[in-house]
């Protein structure tokens, strides 16, 4: 427009060369014309623009969260949860995408201001400082999820000020690094104004006005065409340097979309009519891959023929990390977990967990009414079907006396719920999909021993339908069992009947015995020694003070 207008004079009218580009009418009604298209075109623009990084930004979330929940259950040991953090790189991509867009569509008339090697620098030096930053962002972010969820952990310990501090310790990381972002930010910004370019433009242009060989109006309308040009390529700048953050950030999102499962997602097509629900380990030997050093279980077989079969052994002997592999959440770095003979890869993996199911030591409800908490993640469950699956978990008692039954809200984690009551809710969970194995690790811990008894007793009632694998601590959970093996250190040492193993004085009968006695001192005994230890420390320290102060063993 400043260019193709007459140097001085009015603008003739009509024009002269019949040109009728919008650079000439833009001439002739400055003023309400530009206003109009310039109105008009930034509506259509944004309009546009928010539509297109609306779809992006969906398009990028949802492609993140499905290949994180693609990912193995290892993957998610190894990471912590801050990737949401992490996941708002594509919140620079949006904005800068937009100002990118908005600045590239001058002409690029003059020459680039920055030094060569400036861009390349600072993309390196943006790019590492903003993948610094989502990085602390996420312990930080972590952190807080992490104690905003365990606050009742935290308020008993009383460490609320302990994490607060090492809280703010993490957000000074941030701060420290947004700093130095902030200064990069600012150099890179400075060094790309033009003001060099408009001191020559202006010696140059006076030197052409005084020789008469340009006039004034002229060489004002290109201060005014440059100085706009030099706003796009200043705004060119900060996106430049926005888009080297997002790309910082942007790094993990792809990383994780890019990442490949390492095979515990089955991509086997196998999903028979009728399973007969026998499990087998076969040589299977298998160390966690966040401990790839440390062999967890060695076991030569393990052979789980149906009905009800027991696992116990000592803390950390391994019973859970059986059950893993059974739900296939890793894969044993020798042998094979087979199932009806067929290893566990070879069938699919929707099928898989359908007919495998468990319930784990520590179940999670979902913030929701209980009946969706049973029917998770079934899109037709029969009312009837749940009521009996509720009963069977011995739960439907308790819900049907709340104040709105199933449709009670359970809060989140299940918060609202006892430990007891969730576990059954959870049991329900796992009973409503009529699984052809059904896993119990821990699962009746919290109950009191009537309703595990009713339980114990309602799994028999199913074991015609369903193989039943325990893993529990308590004698009369699995006493009845049609098989226990007895794990030690991640080996089978002794596998039978209650009776037979109690005959063999073994490992089993040793745990049965001391069980007995633990419930023969009413739970008392391992606590009037500890406490017994302690006095006898203090008053070793302290000599006699303890007497002094009335601390007695009893
Ligand atoms: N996700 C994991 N990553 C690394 N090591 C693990 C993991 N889970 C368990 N382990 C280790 O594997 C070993 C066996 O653990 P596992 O949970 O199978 O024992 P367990 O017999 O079920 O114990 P408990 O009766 O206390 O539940 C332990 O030494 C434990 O520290």
């Amino acid at each position: 427009c400043y260019i193709s207008r007459p140097s001085s004079g009015p603008v003739p009218s009509p024009c002269p060369d019949g040109r009728t580009d919008s650079a000439y009418l833009l001439c002739r009604c400055p003023a309400d014309l530009h206003a109009c298209d310039s109105a008009l075109s930034s509506g259509v623009r944004g309009g546009i623009f928010t539509l297109v990084f609306a779809r992006i930004n969906i398009r990028i979330r949802n492609m993140l969260f499905r290949s994180l929940l693609q990912q193995d259950i290892a993957f998610f040991d190894a990471n912590h949860t801050g990737v949401r953090e992490r996941e708002s790189g594509t919140f620079y991509w949006d904005s800068c995408g937009r100002r990118l867009m908005r600045n590239v569509c001058v002409p690029p008339l003059a020459p680039s201001p920055h030094p060569p090697w400036l861009p390349h620098r600072h993309r390196y030096l943006l790019q590492n400082l903003a993948a610094q930053v989502q990085d602390v962002l996420a312990k930080a972010n972590n952190l807080a999820e992490e104690t905003i969820s365990s606050m009742k952990t935290v308020r008993s310990f009383g460490t609320e000020e302990t994490e607060c501090r090492e809280y703010c310790r993490r957000m000074q990381d941030v701060y420290t690094l947004n700093r130095k972002e902030a200064m990069a930010f600012s150099f890179f910004t400075c060094s790309g104004r033009v003001s060099d370019v408009q001191i020559c433009i202006l010696y140059y242009g006076g030197f052409l006005v005084i020789a008469k060989h340009m006039t004034p109006g002229n060489l004002i309308s290109f201060i005014i065409y440059e100085l706009q040009l030099g706003d796009c390529l200043e705004n060119l700048g900060t996106v430049y340097t926005g888009l080297m953050q997002g790309t910082g950030a942007a790094e993990k999102i792809f990383q994780y979309m890019d990442q490949e499962s390492c095979g515990t997602l089955n991509e086997g097509t196998l999903a028979p009519d009728m399973l007969k629900g026998e499990i087998t380990f076969s040589n299977v030997s298998f160390a966690y891959p966040t401990r790839p050093h440390t062999q967890v279980l060695k076991v030569s077989s393990i052979h789980s023929p149906g009905e009800v079969t027991a696992l116990v052994g000592p803390s950390g002997s391994g019973k859970s990390s059986c059950v893993h592999l059974m739900e296939h959440f890793y894969s044993p770095q020798a042998g094979e977990v087979l199932l009806d003979g067929l290893p566990l890869p070879k069938y699919q993996s929707q099928y898989l967990h359908s007919q495998v199911t468990l319930v784990g030591q520590e179940p999670v409800l979902f913030a929701r009414p209980i009946h969706e908490n049973i029917a998770y993640g079934l899109a037709d469950c029969p009312v009837d079907m749940m009521v009996w699956a509720a009963k069977t978990a011995n739960a439907h008692g308790f819900i049907t006396e709340l104040t709105d039954g199933y449709g009670t809200e359970t809060g989140e984690k299940g918060a609202q719920l006892s430990g007891g009551q969730k576990q059954r809710v959870a049991i329900a969970r796992a009973l409503v999909r009529s699984p052809r194995i059904l896993l119990l690790d821990e699962a009746t811990s919290a109950l009191d021993a009537e309703s595990d008894h009713k339980i114990q007793q309602a799994l028999c009632s199913i074991k015609e339908n369903c193989t039943v694998l325990i893993v529990a601590h308590r004698l009369s959970t699995v006493k009845n069992a049609d098989k226990i093996i007895v794990l030690q250190d991640g080996t089978v040492v002794e596998e039978g009947k209650h009776e037979e193993l109690m005959r063999r004085e073994g490992l089993y009968a040793r745990l049965v015995h001391r069980q007995l006695l633990d419930i023969k001192s009413g739970g008392k005994r391992p606590l009037a020694e500890h406490l017994h230890r302690i006095a006898s420390e203090r008053a070793a320290r302290s000599s006699g003070a303890s007497e002094d102060l009335g601390i007695g063993i009893d």
